[in-house]
């Protein structure tokens, strides 16, 4: 593609030569992944500046460089006020407006992203429709599954994936949209047509400055379904109405709001509930009639998910009874919820519940259904939003009978000070210390007896366990299942 006809979408920039008409072949924010005639993008990071790297990528084969910076070198250089909202339009267009092919629905919120992806590809499936999905677990196209690093992947990954699922003929993609993406414009580019809000507490305090700037992050969502009225691609915005911010939200939006949740107000919503250890069963009413729904889905925060779904796939044109259908069929997601093999007597289940609300959330659920104690193993994450830490512990403290405060994913810290941060404030000695998550995990097991539940929470699908910038493999399924072998003495 000739770069002049890239730079036209963008909305200014400078430029000290003429650019005419330059060949460019890729688009790279990596010198080490560029090749011959790609365009460099120089991203300001958060470990390196990307701007230092022009002389490797122009080695490589660079031979424009957009940069929000003065540089000095010997391509043309495209300056813009900010490289990774400019990169995110430019993919955009060199990969020809994926997203314009097909329906995008973006999900964003704290908690239930990755559940209500997952609800919303098994229903587009049920619907025969071929779908395209990202999210924290993976990328998938179809059921062909890629690694991803992020939530929300940057804008090159996105187009060049979108451009993928589009060759591939998916009829629809969902995906997950963090707060981060929608601050640093990951996301600018993508045309949605539908975005999905599941709620909002307290989280990533360490890169938003408070609540009110992460909440105004996650409007950006609705904000960017633009405020044009197509009757040939309509737009939605589905909210949970039950959440304090769901007011914010819709004013974020020109466009229909379709709200959810358990008060009358919400135009899709959950009566009739009833909450057992193996099921769930709700009906879910909409504005187009009402279907009972028998899920395997543990929890009210899953009845909120499933209608987050439920409300997305009814702008998405889906029937009733393929809703209907899917959510009864849909097993669980991967780390949520997990019930682990061969626990017996006991029961032992793995959680992603890495925030105070879904710590509340779940323990409060294993609590309504547990015969006899509850046991909770849980830690937070180095790097990490630091004021979650003893509000997590306290959490634990409060629903548990005794809680097992362990490692997380410690990354750069050091794991005793994220341990001193939980429970400094703790009173009472409901707890245990136990740095290292395999033996904590030991320890939960080896406590528990007939009609006890142990909740390994935090880590979920995760299969490694991070620290000092190493991946040390590490699954809290095998560590518990291998547990659970030996307290049984096998
Ligand atoms: C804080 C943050 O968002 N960091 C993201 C960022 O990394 P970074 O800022 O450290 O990048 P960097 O290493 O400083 O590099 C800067 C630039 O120099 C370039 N570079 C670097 C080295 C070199 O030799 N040559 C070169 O050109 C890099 O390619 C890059 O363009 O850019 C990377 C590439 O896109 C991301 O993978 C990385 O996410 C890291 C892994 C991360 O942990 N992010 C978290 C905070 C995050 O974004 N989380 C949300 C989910 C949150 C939720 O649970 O809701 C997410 O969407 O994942
Ligand atoms: N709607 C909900 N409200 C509150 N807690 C929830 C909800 N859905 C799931 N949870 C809890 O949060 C955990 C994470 O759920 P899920 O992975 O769906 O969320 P997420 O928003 O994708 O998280 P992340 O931001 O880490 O990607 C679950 O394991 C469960 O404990
Ligand atoms: N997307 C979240 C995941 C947290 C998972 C938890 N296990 C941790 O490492 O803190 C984050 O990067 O903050
Ligand atoms: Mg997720």
């Amino acid at each position: 593609m000739k770069l002049n006809s890239l730079l036209s979408v963008l909305p200014f920039y400078d430029t000290s030569e003429t650019i005419t008409d330059i060949d460019i072949s890729h688009i790279e924010a990596d010198s080490r992944e560029v090749t011959a005639g790609s365009l460099f993008v120089c991203i300001e990071g958060y470990t390196v500046d990307g701007h230092d790297y022009i002389n490797q990528a122009i080695a490589n084969g660079a031979v424009a460089i957009l940069a929000e910076k003065d540089v000095d070198t010997s391509v043309p250089v495209i300056r813009v006020a900010n490289t990774s909202r400019a990169m995110a339009v430019v993919a955009a267009a060199f990969y020809d407006h994926p997203t314009k092919q097909f329906p995008l629905i973006g999900v964003t919120g704290t908690n239930g992203k990755t559940t209500t992806t997952y609800l919303l590809e098994s229903i587009l499936n049920e619907f025969d429709q071929k779908t395209g999905l990202i999210g924290t677990i993976q990328m998938k196209i179809g059921q062909n599954t890629y690694p991803v690093q992020n939530t929300t992947p940057d804008a090159l990954f996105l187009q060049r994936t979108f451009q993928r699922m589009h060759a591939e003929h998916v009829d629809a993609a969902v995906m997950e949209v963090s707060s981060h993406a929608l601050d640093l414009g990951r996301v600018h580019g993508c045309d949605f047509d539908i975005a999905v809000f599941t709620n909002l507490s307290q989280d990533h305090l360490d890169y938003h400055k408070d609540m009110n700037d992460y909440l105004h992050a996650k409007s950006l969502l609705f904000a960017q379904l633009g405020n044009t009225y197509d009757e040939t691609r309509k737009k939605f915005a589905v909210i949970n109405d039950d959440d304090l911010a769901a007011a914010t939200l819709k004013k974020s939006t020109a466009q229909h709001v379709i709200t959810y949740g358990c008060q009358s107000s919400a135009q899709v919503r959950a009566t009739d509930i009833h909450m057992e250890v193996t099921k769930t069963t709700f009906t879910m009413e909409t504005p187009i009639g009402s279907i009972r729904i028998n899920s395997s889905l543990i929890g009210k925060f899953n009845i909120y998910n499933m209608l987050a779904a439920g409300a997305a796939a009814i702008c998405a044109g889906v029937p009733l009874s393929v809703i209907q259908r899917s959510l009864e069929n849909m097993k669980g997601v991967s780390g949520r919820f997990e019930p682990v093999d061969g626990s017996g007597d006991f029961a032992v289940v793995v959680d992603y519940a890495h925030t105070p609300d879904s710590l509340e959330n779940v323990l409060e659920t294993i609590n309504g259904f547990a015969e006899n104690n509850v046991y909770v193993v849980v830690g937070c994450g180095g790097d990490r939003d630091k004021q979650k830490r003893p509000l997590m512990a306290s959490i634990a403290m409060k629903y548990a009978d005794r809680a097992i405060f362990t490692s997380d994913n410690p990354r750069t810290e050091d794991p005793n000070a994220i341990l001193d941060d939980m429970t400094r404030d703790l009173s009472g000695t409901g707890y245990d210390v136990i740095e290292s998550r395999k033996e904590a995990i030991s320890h939960a097991v080896s406590l528990a007896e007939k009609g006890d539940i142990v909740l390994i929470a935090g880590k979920g699908h995760e299969t490694y366990q991070e620290i000092n910038h190493t991946k040390y493999d590490f699954d809290d399924r095998e560590v518990a299942k291998v547990a659970i072998k030996s307290a049984a003495g096998n």
